[in-house]
């Protein structure tokens, strides 16, 4: 079963017409309850693809099939059907989450925005859904700005799990976050990914963030997908130059272990 498949995608954003197209012909699948990275520099099209599979941008070619159905969003009720089917977190929690509304009142609009919840179950929902991305209960009366920025992000992870989708598209949502805290997070993607066989696309320019939450890595330059492969198989044996070239910036992944073949990545230091 797949979760997520992208053929032929083509993105042209209006106004850079003249430029080569910002995602040009991507094909890629998330296997059902597997992760796929997806890895590139800044500017490869990364956001572009992810923008163009929940219809933020048009694309200009190609289809996008979530969870069998051919994504559309010219009507409310398929930009419902795609919202309960596809969750989106971006790199950013600060614009993410509204000033005004505290963790409790973003989860439950959240839960509540595709399923009934009852009035007596909310709480315990609240409860449930930050103690999944690791948050202390005792945070749920605070608005964000008295959160931490790792805080917000798991905040935001949350709200897009209330609404209990099959697919989590996470977009740089580490980058913003410091060193310390980034490791943290991807520990949560990674455990909550298992814990409730969520599809997820990753997406991230930081190679071992990428692969330490990933079951295969896809990367992309200049708008195209240059190689997929399983994550070992990234980190032992990359076929493009590329990739060698995004491997060799990080020196702590050269040479890993044979024994990880088939296996997950170790996990980066908390300060890598
Ligand atoms: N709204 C837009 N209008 C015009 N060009 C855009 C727009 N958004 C992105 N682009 C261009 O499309 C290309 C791909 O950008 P995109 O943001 O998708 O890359 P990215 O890999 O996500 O980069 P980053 O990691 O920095 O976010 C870039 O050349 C960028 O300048």
């Amino acid at each position: 079963m797949t979760a997520l498949q992208v053929t032929g995608l083509t993105v042209r954003h209006p106004g850079a017409r003249d430029r080569p197209a910002a995602v040009d012909g991507v094909s890629l699948e998330v296997a059902a309850g597997t992760t796929l990275g997806l890895v590139g520099e800044s500017g490869s099209g990364k956001s572009s693809l992810a923008r163009a599979i929940v219809g933020l941008v048009p694309a200009h070619a190609g289809r996008v099939l979530v969870d069998g159905w051919e994504v559309r969003t010219r009507t409310v009720r398929d930009r419902r059907r795609l919202g309960r089917l596809v969750q989106v977190v971006l790199q950013d929690p600060d614009t993410a989450l509204d000033p005004r509304m505290t963790a409790r009142r973003t989860l439950i609009e959240a839960a509540t925005a595709f399923r009934r919840v009852d009035r007596a179950a909310r709480a315990g929902r609240v409860t449930e859904l930050l103690g999944l991305v690791g948050l202390d209960p005792a945070l749920a009366d605070r608005l964000p700005r008295q959160l931490s920025g790792g805080q917000r992000q798991r905040v935001a992870l949350a709200r897009a799990l209330a609404v209990e989708p099959g697919l989590l598209i996470a977009d740089e949502i580490t980058s913003a976050l410091d060193a310390s805290v980034q490791a943290g997070v991807l520990n949560t993607v990674r455990a909550l990914q298992h814990r409730l066989g969520l599809s997820v696309l990753f997406i991230g320019h930081n190679l071992p963030a990428v692969c330490h939450v990933s079951d295969t890595v896809a990367v992309m330059r200049h708008g195209r997908i240059v190689e997929t492969a399983p994550t070992a198989t990234i980190l032992r044996a990359p076929r493009h130059p590329y990739t060698r070239t995004l491997l060799a910036s990080v020196p702590s992944l050269r040479a890993p272990s044979p024994r990880i073949a088939g296996q997950r990545a170790r996990p980066p230091r908390p300060n890598a």
